[in-house]
């Protein structure tokens, strides 16, 4: 039995959005981990509380599931501010950006998920709108077209985005404050497991709730997701209480490994070391040959294998370290991760 390692990472399904939901934290205090920019942000807010103003636009960066929606909704909360939500793959035209620029109210909070989605035009329409506060709605057609300029409210926006790299240069300039959201360590997420239980009202033992933190993939989402699936496992397989052994038992069952490397990490890893000798393997070749989406592989399964130590993003694509082939129980070859000129642990975007 697995589940679809994207699924499991919660990025589908409605229910589980809605049990997702109800365990964010609404404060900065309750915000766990990230410490630097929970400091840094909560500065940035207490100054605009202070000035009686509207804090800076805020951009968050980090891979999936390590609470960018989850803070752009504390920013909100803490300025008590309302809080609008959309995204760059929702925005087709800057029309629709236009209309949603229009109908801010003063101080309120726009979250734009995705951000390094936007079409062109909406980004730039945003660039005035950051700026100036103000939107030009372009009237006509060609030569006789004329952009009539409408003032908005003041607003923050917060922008967020899995790959800050691809940002345009004025669109990032423009945010007053930049938050790099990395892994959270084992005793953040043990924390996180800790509270969602009591949340829950689940009966977890220490123990337990360390096993889950360690098979969390550093992301808080997997962290709650993974409570739920043990608390699954716990109560039809067992008494109800999460014990250590259960919840490794139940995190076998849906092939999450000992380190948290789920289906798709470890595919990623296989197709290179068993498919194409180790690499070099280009982003879409292994994309296609472990039958995901390039950016699938590229945004959520990467950024933890690299930070592992277990894959190398080289200038003549991905290479798995001999860790890689340690811990899927391979002989290590002698070149392996080796030999490739420019290879980075935390090397750039190239396929
Ligand atoms: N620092 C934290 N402390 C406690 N829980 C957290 C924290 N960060 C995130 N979470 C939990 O993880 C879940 C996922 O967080 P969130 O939706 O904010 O991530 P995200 O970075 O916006 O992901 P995506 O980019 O995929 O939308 C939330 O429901 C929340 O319960």
């Amino acid at each position: 039995m697995s589940l679809d390692p994207v699924d499991m990472r919660g990025l589908a399904d409605p229910d589980e959005r809605a049990a997702e939901s109800a365990l964010r934290p609404t404060t900065l205090e309750e915000f766990e981990g990230q410490p630097r920019v929970a400091e840094q942000l909560g500065l940035v807010l207490a100054a605009a509380r202070r000035r009686g103003g509207v804090p800076d636009h805020v951009l968050l960066s980090g891979p999936p599931g390590l609470g960018k929606t989850t803070l752009a909704m504390i920013i909100a909360a803490e300025m008590s501010a309302p809080l609008r939500i959309s995204s760059g793959p929702a925005i087709q035209h800057a029309g629709d950006l236009a209309a949603i620029l229009s109908g801010l109210v003063e101080g309120e909070v726009l979250f734009l998920d995705e951000i390094h989605r936007l079409s062109r035009p909406a980004e730039e329409m945003l660039y005035l709108a950051m700026e100036d506060f103000r939107v030009d709605v372009v009237v006509g057609k060609g030569p006789g077209a004329t952009a009539i300029p409408i003032e908005i409210p003041r607003f923050t926006l917060v922008g967020a985005t899995t790959r800050a790299g691809l940002l345009p240069g004025p669109l990032r300039d423009r945010f007053g404050f930049t938050g790099q959201l990395d892994f959270y360590a084992a005793a953040d997420l043990d924390h996180i497991v800790r509270r969602s239980a009591l949340l829950l009202g689940v009966d977890l033992d220490p123990d337990a709730a360390k096993e889950i933190a360690r098979r969390s993939r550093g992301t808080p989402r997997i962290a709650n997701r993974l409570l739920r699936r043990v608390r699954d496992f716990a109560e039809v397989r067992g008494s109800g209480r999460l014990t250590q052994a259960v919840a490794a038992a139940a995190l076998e069952l849906y092939e999450v490994d000992a380190i948290g490397l789920d289906r798709l990490d470890r595919a990623v890893l296989v197709a290179i070391c068993k498919r194409f000798a180790g690499g070099p393997v280009g982003l879409s070749t292994l994309a296609i040959s472990v039958g995901e989406e390039r950016e699938t592989v590229e945004e959520v399964a990467e950024p933890f294998l690299v930070r592992e130590g277990f894959l190398m993003r080289t200038p003549r694509g991905r290479v798995a370290t001999p860790a890689a082939w340690r811990h899927l129980g391979l002989k290590v070859p002698r070149d392996a991760g080796g030999g490739v000129p420019g290879a980075t642990p935390e090397g750039d975007l190239f396929s």
